[in-house]
């Protein structure tokens, strides 16, 4: 794992900060990011992210490239130095924490130890931790048992994600960091990937991954985190998020429909946007329930309707799209009411910067 060959990132880490976590008698958030900021030059990496997960959360970190993940997961693993802001994990510094064994990360580039094989390096890294997993069920979890003779400089880019998901494993730890794990998987290779990790988490324990899969967070997370710029745009259950782009899209079939026709829908109540493809219409809805009736007012031979949820990628792209900044999209135009602290879910929170 990098951390344990980042001699060059010693800045000097502090004890166990005094956070509100170690004021209070309530056990440590698993992470908390504290108004993080990370300036490369002129680019501003991180810009105040303010973030609490607590035991047992599963937490997927979503944004578009560019949006900051690599670094806030490198600061809150210590291997970068954060401007501003302050990291804690279980009320531990970073490096105190994955010293501990308390953390296991699987970084897109960390490197494996060269020339030896899959099984000498776990267990060469293995006697570096207090406490560490015996090595076959390490390879057994992974789901590389088969890799253990293999040399780690001659492995395929899915197998090496699959021998660092191994090392993230090894120290047992309480919480496990994620920095697009399945970026080089093949699709059996990545169900299996979620498999194991399912399993691994179902004992409780806390996962925070970076992933530009939807589905996966969809399918796995119980809250996102969407980044945009180095700033959270959107953190709150993975419905929630969803429901913070408005609604439901309604399909029918709408025979003889002509421009103006379609125009008219565009301006019935509860709708936001309306398009055609051939006899079929799909109309974007804030208020599906008012819509719906309008529609059927309006064209009373409309057929086979359905109705459905807005899917994670609508929520994505609406949420991060350079024009959701501006103000004058989905997100803040005229007919789907704008996300906002008081609108969203309770739970949910967003902020538009
Ligand atoms: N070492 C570095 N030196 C200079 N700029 C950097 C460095 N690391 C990241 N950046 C810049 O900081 C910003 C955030 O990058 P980061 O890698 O954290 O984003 P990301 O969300 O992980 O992106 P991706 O999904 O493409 O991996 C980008 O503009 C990137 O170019």
């Amino acid at each position: 794992m990098s951390w344990l060959n980042s001699d060059d990132h010693d800045w000097g880490e502090a004890g166990p900060e005094r956070t509100l976590d170690t004021m209070t008698s309530e056990p440590p958030a698993s992470v908390r990011l504290s108004g993080l900021r990370k300036m490369y030059g002129a680019v501003r990496a991180v810009d105040g992210i303010d973030l609490a997960v607590g035991a047992g959360e599963i937490v997927a970190l979503l944004g578009p490239n560019g949006a900051g993940k690599s670094t806030t997961i490198d600061m809150l693993l210590g291997l970068a130095r954060p401007d501003e802001g302050a990291v804690t994990l279980f009320g531990l510094g970073p490096r105190q924490a994955c010293a501990a064994g308390r953390v296991g990360a699987m970084l897109q580039n960390g490197g494996l130890l060269p020339g030896v094989s899959v099984g000498r390096m776990l267990r060469d890294v293995a006697s570096l931790y207090p406490r560490a997993l015996p090595v076959d069920e390490v390879l057994d979890r992974a789901g590389v048992t088969d890799l253990a003779g293999s040399r780690t400089d001659r492995l395929s880019g899915g197998q090496r994600q699959r021998v660092r998901f191994a090392l993230a494993l090894l120290p047992d730890p309480d919480l496990i960091v994620l920095d697009e794990p399945t970026a080089a998987m093949d699709v059996e290779s990545r169900r299996a990937f979620w498999v194991a990790m399912r399993a691994w988490a179902a004992g409780g324990r806390t996962v925070l991954f970076a992933t530009h899969y939807l589905e996966e967070a969809d399918d796995f997370a119980d809250r996102i985190v969407l980044l945009r710029r180095g700033r959270v745009i959107a953190d709150g259950p993975t419905s929630e998020v969803k429901a913070l782009v408005g609604g439901r899209t309604i399909r029918a079939t709408v025979r003889g429909l002509d421009v103006s026709a379609l125009d008219e829908l565009r301006r019935l109540p509860g709708v936001a946007r309306a398009e055609r493809r051939g006899d079929v219409v799909s109309l974007a809805c804030p208020d599906s329930d008012r819509a719906l009736r309008a529609l059927l007012a309006a064209c009373p031979d409309a057929c086979d309707i359905e109705i459905v949820g807005a899917g994670l990628e609508d929520a994505f792209i609406a949420l991060t799209s350079d024009t959701a900044l501006t103000g004058d999209t989905a997100l803040t135009g005229d007919a789907t009411p704008t996300p906002t602290p008081t609108s969203a879910p309770a739970s949910a929170s967003t902020s538009r910067r």
